[in-house]
């Protein structure tokens, strides 16, 4: 079920090709109809696309979760969830503090220059929920604002049919003491998020992952408001050398094919012996899983082992790839490292597996995929942060650099700008 590929990067280079194109342009009219709804229609379409979507009947006063539902969602929560989500919540604030980033400010001569950091005011958080709860990405989304200091967090996730949320979900919003969720998803919970509705206000900023009715509805409000990046549809790459352990490696691949049928789940390897092994661990270790269907469909479609001659050929294809996740599971991973220039984020060596950093290792998860970690980030606090420029020049301080201001004003053309300068030595003179 998962292909071992000789070094040909055609044929893998196809099949990523082919999975970045499963995209936005298919689902396009169909998102712009539900924007277009719920930007005319507010709460009305919104309910109509949940009872359609999600077959949950909502009247507009059962959107927003009640302190009651908060408080039930304890009840049904596993034994030690809460002691583990406040392990989670430590060590992801812990790692986002380091990010915050202060406003600056120098002065000299009468010139006093800075960056004010500020947060954005508003923030929408969506948390996927169609086929699996992901309290995870509670935190991943909330923690980096709260550490911003955004002052109004709102979050949205989709119910189930009979219009509950997972509590899972509750929980680790009432933990991080987020009061405004909202039970809906999808297209039209982003449309909410950007345009408003009667019962949710407008944000200035919507983050989080999503499915490619999720993804395809933020590309097309961006500018109405701003977005994080497009985090699609999960994907590991597992570099491994002879030393690694064909099960953990296995396991690890499996691990992420299980988020989507679109997840993408590669293995490069200079050792055509774990090779072998691997495929023959998938194929075990999925039979006693419990989301195979989606496991086979992605894996069959997204699924490649890749032989290698050598690690430096095992790199390249990894930064031509640049992956969501990267696992370096080899000999001396720190050494490869340093090669490393694209993926979201890297995991050093046999003991690191992936999902330890999807729920508490400390860095956040929502990162960028189909290749885009050439040019974004993993989500961070800077990504709730705007900043605004800071100048002022004492009256001695502009009479100096004051026909330098006016030569350029003259070279383009515009002498009201340069009038600007001229009146307050008209004056003073
Ligand atoms: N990158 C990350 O950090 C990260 C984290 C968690 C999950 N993910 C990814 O997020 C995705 C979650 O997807 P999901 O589906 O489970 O949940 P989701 O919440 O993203 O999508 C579910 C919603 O999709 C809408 N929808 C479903 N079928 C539709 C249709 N035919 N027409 C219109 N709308 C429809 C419904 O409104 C439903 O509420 C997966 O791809 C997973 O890999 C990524
Ligand atoms: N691996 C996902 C990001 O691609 C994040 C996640 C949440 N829960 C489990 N995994
Ligand atoms: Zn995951």
């Amino acid at each position: 079920m998962i292909d071992i590929i000789n070094g040909s990067k055609d044929e893998l280079f196809a099949t990523l090709k082919e999975r970045s194109t499963v995209d936005f342009k298919d689902y396009q009219p169909q998102v712009d109809e539900i924007l277009q709804g719920i930007q005319e229609r507010g709460d009305e379409a919104l309910l109509e696309y949940t009872k359609k979507f999600d077959g949950a009947v909502f009247t507009p006063q059962q959107i927003a979760v009640t302190e009651e539902e908060f408080q039930g969602a304890y009840d049904e929560v596993a034994e030690g969830f809460v002691a583990a989500l406040r392990l989670a919540i430590k060590n992801i604030r812990e790692y986002h503090e380091k990010q915050k980033q202060n406003s600056w400010f120098t002065s000299s001569e009468g010139v006093f220059l800075g960056q004010k950091v500020s947060p954005i005011a508003s923030v929408g958080i969506y948390v996927p929920g169609g086929t699996a709860a992901y309290p995870s990405s509670v935190l991943m989304n909330a923690l980096p604002a709260i550490v911003a200091g955004v002052k109004r967090i709102v979050m949205v996730t989709p119910p189930g049919k009979e219009g509950k949320l997972s509590p899972g979900v509750l929980v680790a919003a009432k933990e991080l003491g987020i009061k405004e969720v909202y039970k809906v998803g999808g297209a039209q919970a982003v449309g909410a998020l950007a345009f408003g509705t009667q019962s949710i206000p407008k944000v200035d900023k919507i983050v989080g992952p999503g499915n490619i009715y999720v993804a395809t509805a933020k590309r097309a409000v961006y500018g109405y408001v701003d977005i994080d990046m497009i985090a699609g549809p999960s994907e590991i790459l597992v570099l491994a050398d002879e030393s690694a352990n064909p099960r953990y490696v296995a396991a690890d691949l499996l691990s992420q094919a299980e988020h989507d049928p679109l997840a993408s789940s590669l293995l490069i390897t200079t050792s055509e012996v774990l090779a072998e092994e691997v495929k023959e661990e998938v194929l075990r270790q999925t039979a006693l899983l419990e989301r195979k269907e989606i496991i086979e469909k992605s894996l069959k479609d997204y699924g490649k082992i890749i032989l290698v001659k050598n690690l430096e050929e095992a790199v390249a294809f990894a930064n031509e790839i640049a992956p969501e996740h990267l696992e370096l599971c080899v000999e001396k991973p720190f050494e490869v490292l340093n090669s490393i220039e694209n993926a979201g984020a890297i995991f050093l060596g046999h003991y690191t597996p992936e999902p330890l950093g999807d729920y508490l290792a400390g860095p956040n998860h929502v990162l960028p995929t189909s290749g885009t970690a050439k040019f974004y980030s993993p989500l961070s606090v800077e990504d709730y942060m705007k900043k605004s420029s800071v100048i002022y020049y004492s009256q001695e301080a502009l009479k100096k650099v004051k026909d330098e201001v006016m030569i350029l004003a003259e070279a383009e053309g515009l002498t009201a700008h340069k009038n600007s300068i001229k009146v307050r030595y008209e004056e003073n003179d």
